[in-house]
């Protein structure tokens, strides 16, 4: 196998290890979404997303991707608080 394929072979891994663990962090916001229903909170709590872009960035070791991580996260944010949304609106057994 040749390097490329070899490092495209170490991609698809960490690929298929990051789609599960999104998997699981979206069904960990779904039930937050829950909780939010039933006490009546907003969806959106941005002192909290600020919370979490800076730990985020605190696990880096590289400093130069600080901005790459905090743009990762607030997608990543943004996502979930869709999924939040549509949750909701549809309160179906699939969320
Ligand atoms: C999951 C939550 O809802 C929203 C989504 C967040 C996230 O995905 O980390 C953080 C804050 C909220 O805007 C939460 O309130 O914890």
């Amino acid at each position: 196998m040749g390097r490329h394929e070899e490092l495209r072979k170490e991609i698809d891994q960490i690929d298929r290890e990051l789609v599960q663990l999104v998997e699981k962090r979206m069904k960990v916001s779904t039930e937050i979404a829950e909780y939010k229903l039933a006490n009546n909170i907003p969806v959106l709590d941005a002192q909290r997303e600020k919370k979490v872009i800076n730990k985020n960035i605190s696990y880096l070791t590289d400093r130069t991707l600080d901005s790459y991580i905090s743009e990762f996260s607030k997608h990543l944010m943004e996502l979930s608080r869709r999924r939040q949304k549509e949750c909701l609106k549809q309160h179906t057994k699939t969320c």
